[in-house]
């Protein structure tokens, strides 16, 4: 397949909906098939990685089926899930690995569980040191603390916990585990995160008390089946919104996005650095708002992040790198060492690829300088197999001089497989010259 990429003087103009909300839909997922009974769930998405944790609810003796637009899952309920038959491959999916993790810590089976290359290189010790303070026991295959692992449940112990870093998936398994325990588990965390579990639990008929970083869950909660409607992701919304941003003459209208406080920092911040967007919130589903976003090309200054803000753009940071090459100076991007832990080293990943375009970024530690004002002319990249990566590389190639030529861009299925169908609709008037 021919991976060379170039637009020039394209325009983007339109109206998208983006696929349904990938963290939302792991969550949907797996609280269905912890609930007894039916669940229909609306618009969820259907990528690799959202495969991996349907894939490993079946392998528990989970029924789902998708007929169009919805997937309907009927489950025993997690009291009466079967062991697998085999190891559980999750693929690519961290999130699928941290948070059934926790929901496995009080299944009285051993479940094995491992994952691609990527996913066998990535910190489990952040879920692995409370779910074994709980009472569940890891045996690892290879390296501690990383996947391959057998997870034996056992009759779990409630905690207190305070989170080391910002982590939702973390939070997130520890919720899903003191759901199951005698007595109420508590998780401090250091700054807000993602907040989807939490309101999603509640349309299951459970209950998760809130109290700004402060969560607590009482433990022996029986969950039952639940409708839900999956919003767009703004984290795939992201691509267009820098896209749009970055390319003169343009205007975009995303709808039915996912507008929760705690996942559009991106859009924050392009509005701090002077970035036309309008966000307008037309309804709630279930707890979360939902709404639409209209962004113009825009004029762009340098900004600071601040470390609270980081976890509500944590998966955006690279394609904020690439908005600050186009901004009238040098921008830094402080405290995001968390990167280096995701698919790839997404610091390293983002400095290489967009310096092999043209562009002027320096690497350090936890953080990126970015040279402001430059010409981005375009040249090999290779995506590190990270579909976030791949696609920034796609939406560089918006403003290249010449084609951006990328190794491997299979792995955009993993988070978003209608990318480039959604690419075709927003510059539908443009003549290719290929
Ligand atoms: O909970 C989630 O759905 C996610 C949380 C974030 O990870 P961390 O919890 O590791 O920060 C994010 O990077 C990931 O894409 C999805
Ligand atoms: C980091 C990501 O996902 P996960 O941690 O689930 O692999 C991502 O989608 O960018």
């Amino acid at each position: 397949m021919n991976n060379a990429y170039h637009f020039p003087n394209c325009i983007i103009n339109g109206r998208l909906k983006v696929p349904g909300d990938k963290s939302m839909s792991h969550r949907g997922v797996l609280l269905a098939a912890m609930a007894k009974g039916q669940s229909v769930i609306n618009g969820l998405l259907d990528s690799e990685d959202c495969k991996s944790t349907i894939e490993a609810c079946q392998a528990l003796g989970v029924d789902i089926q998708t007929v169009g637009q919805q997937t309907f899952i009927e489950s025993p309920g997690i009291s009466s899930w079967r062991p697998p038959k085999q190891p559980i491959n999750l693929g690519n999916s961290g999130t699928t690995a941290r948070l059934l993790s926790g929901v496995l810590a009080a299944f009285q089976h051993p479940v094995k569980l491992t994952g691609d290359e990527s996913l066998k290189q990535r910190p489990m010790k952040r879920v692995i040191g409370p779910l074994s303070t709980m009472g569940a026991r890891f045996t690892f295959e290879g390296e501690p603390d990383r996947l391959p692992f057998i997870i034996q449940g056992s009759e779990l112990k409630s905690i207190s916990y305070e989170l080391p870093l910002p982590s939702a998936q973390v939070k997130s398994a520890i919720l899903l585990a003191g759901m199951s325990t005698y007595g109420k588990t508590i998780v401090r965390e250091p700054i807000k995160t993602r907040d989807h579990t939490e309101k999603m639990v509640k349309a299951f008929g459970g209950t998760i008390d809130e109290d700004h970083t402060l969560r607590s869950v009482e433990g022996k909660q029986f969950l039952k089946g639940a409708h839900l409607t999956i919003p767009g992701d703004p984290s795939s919304a992201a691509f267009w919104i820098a896209a749009t941003v970055i390319t003169p003459n343009s205007e975009l209208q995303l709808e039915d996005l996912s507008l929760n406080e705690t996942r559009i920092g991106f859009i924050r911040v392009l509005q701090r650095m002077g970035a036309s967007i309008d966000v307008t919130v037309k309804d709630y589903v279930g707890l979360e708002p939902v709404g639409d976003v209209y962004v113009r090309s825009s004029t762009l200054m340098p900004t600071s992040l601040s470390k609270e803000e980081i976890p509500s753009l944590i998966d955006e940071v690279p394609l904020l790198a690439l908005v600050a090459t186009q901004t009238e100076g040098t921008m830094t991007l402080e405290h995001i060492n968390e990167l280096r832990f995701k698919e790839t080293d997404r610091i390293h990943a983002t400095v290489e690829i967009l310096n092999s375009l043209g562009a002027n970024l320096n690497e350090e530690e936890e953080s990126i300088k970015i040279e402001g004002k430059s010409d981005l002319k375009g040249g090999h990249v290779t995506s590190y197999n990270d579909h976030r990566m791949a696609m920034l590389a796609v939406v560089a190639s918006f403003i290249s001089n010449t084609p951006v030529i990328i190794d491997n861009i299979d792995c955009i299925n993993i988070s978003y497989p209608n990318f480039f169908q959604n690419l075709n609709g927003i510059l539908q008037d443009y003549v290719r010259d290929e």
